[in-house]
């Protein structure tokens, strides 16, 4: 590799993300050109319609209006993906790894579903693919865990890594705001997917855990191994009743490793109101790690949003640069995944919250204990509310139970008669 004054940079993706970076690169070139040694510079851009009004001011012959203009460029050095979904974006850093160049990404679903592949194709071609920006936006969490916690085992990674779905639960918890408007705020904000399905129903969160499970436990990560449940059920009444009894409602990621393997799951969780995360407000996220050697680390910013995660992206592409300008092949040499058992969620331990409505008559309450006592679930708060003059409304807390009895007993308590519906069925921690 010979040394450059410049690199030269493709970027595939105009949208949040990619103008974050431009403004980053725009503002602080001279201060990073300072820190690198070398300037960078932005080649060609590649987006779905070149003709779409843009927030930020762009030289129009930079623009192209396919990633292959990018990726087959001779002249570029450094491909920065912030384009999002999976096939094309697969494609285009295949390809761009085939052609020499340093991949820098933000995709979580595409680094969670095909990472091992493109950094099996990066390997081979002695180059890299970093994906900082893929996790928690702003936060580095991907280098300290390929770095500065490497020598831990770690046994549990916990948080809240989905800045949309934190940003509707605090909106509608502090606000008392609808699901709908605090989604629409999410969105126009720019924390939000293309498509926010993605985000409410759990699978951002889910992508995310996989890239930070396999980092922590150096495992291949199957997503269909993660427990996936997003946030669409989680009612107003529920966070009220959530605080009433002393708790917050976060949708949390989870991975431990256990002596019968590992556990993945994303969930609605009820964490107590003075647990740390249940502070952690709007887009931001954190994470916890527990590594055996260092104890507990917690990692805590913001999740989402245009020059956050635009300052992890070009973090990353100093990295590449570095890389190129010292002649590293490859730079942070990936961790080595073996292959994990993973513990099936009907066997996973959990404290349940379960709101429902029954007829307001006497004995009900010793028939739900009774049904619950039979399967081995023992209950530790109540609350019982009249909802009107013959029914009433009953909330209950299990202590711990494994998901598989849980279920058992919420068949029985369903058929009986005095049962009229079950509402809402959540997750506890301590
Ligand atoms: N938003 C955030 O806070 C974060 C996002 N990410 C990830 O970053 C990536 C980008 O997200 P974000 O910036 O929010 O997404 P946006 O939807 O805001 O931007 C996507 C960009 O990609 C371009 N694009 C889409 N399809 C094509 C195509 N077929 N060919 C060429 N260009 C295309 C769009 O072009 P056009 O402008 O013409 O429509 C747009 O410029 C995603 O992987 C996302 O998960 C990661 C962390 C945080
Ligand atoms: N949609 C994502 C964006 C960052 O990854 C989120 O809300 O966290």
């Amino acid at each position: 590799m010979t040394k450059k004054d410049v690199l030269q940079i493709g970027m595939i993706g105009l949208g949040t993300v990619g103008t974050g970076v431009l403004r980053i690169l725009e503002k602080n070139g001279e201060e990073i050109r300072h820190k690198l040694g070398v300037g960078l510079e932005v080649k060609r851009i590649a987006v779905r319609d070149p003709h779409k009004p843009r927030e930020i001011e762009v030289d129009p012959s930079l623009i192209v209006d396919h990633p292959d203009h990018v990726v087959n460029d001779p002249d570029i050095d450094i491909v920065v993906e912030v384009m999002g979904g999976v096939d094309l974006a697969r494609q285009a850093i295949a390809r761009a790894l085939e052609n020499g160049k340093f991949v820098v990404t933000a995709n979580k679903d595409l680094m969670a579903q095909h990472g091992l592949e493109l950094l099996a194709i990066a390997k081979n071609q002695n180059r890299n693919i970093f994906y900082e920006a893929s996790v928690a936006g702003g936060i580095p969490l991907i280098r300290p865990l390929k770095n500065s916690l490497a020598a831990n085992h770690i046994e549990k990674v916990m948080g809240i890594v989905n800045g949309t779905t934190n940003y509707i639960l605090t909106q509608m918890s502090c606000e008392g705001k609808e699901f709908s408007e605090a989604l629409a705020e999410a969105q126009e904000k720019g924390f939000a997917e293309a498509d926010p399905a993605s985000d409410i129903e759990g699978l951002d969160a889910s992508y995310k855990l996989a890239i930070i499970a396999a980092l922590s436990f150096s495992s291949k990560i199957d997503m269909k191994d993660i427990f996936v449940e997003g946030i669409t059920n989680v009612k107003l009444r529920d966070i009220r009743y959530a605080q009433e009894l002393g708790y917050a409602i976060k949708l949390l990621a989870i991975g431990e490793e256990t002596e019968e393997g590992l556990q993945l799951r994303v969930h609605p969780t009820l964490i107590p109101a003075d647990h740390p995360l249940a502070a952690v407000a709007n887009e931001f996220n954190a994470i916890f790690l527990e590594g055996d050697a260092v104890g507990e680390v917690m990692f805590y910013g913001p999740g989402a949003g245009s020059l956050p995660t635009g300052s992890a992206v070009c973090a990353d592409i100093m990295d590449a640069a570095r890389c190129l300008q010292h002649e590293v092949e490859n730079g942070i040499v990936e961790a080595t995944f073996g292959t994990k058992k993973v513990v099936p969620m009907e066997k996973q331990q959990s404290r349940f919250y379960l709101r429902l409505k029954a007829k307001d008559e006497p004995g009900v309450f010793a028939s739900l204990a009774t049904a619950f006592g039979e399967t081995k679930v023992s209950l530790d708060m109540i609350i019982q509310k009249r909802s009107d003059a013959e029914t009433a409304e009953i909330v209950l807390v299990t202590h711990g139970v494994s998901e598989g009895n849980f279920q058992k007993a919420l068949d029985t308590i369903e058929a009986m008669p005095a049962i009229r519906s079950i509402n809402a069925i959540l997750r506890v921690i301590e």
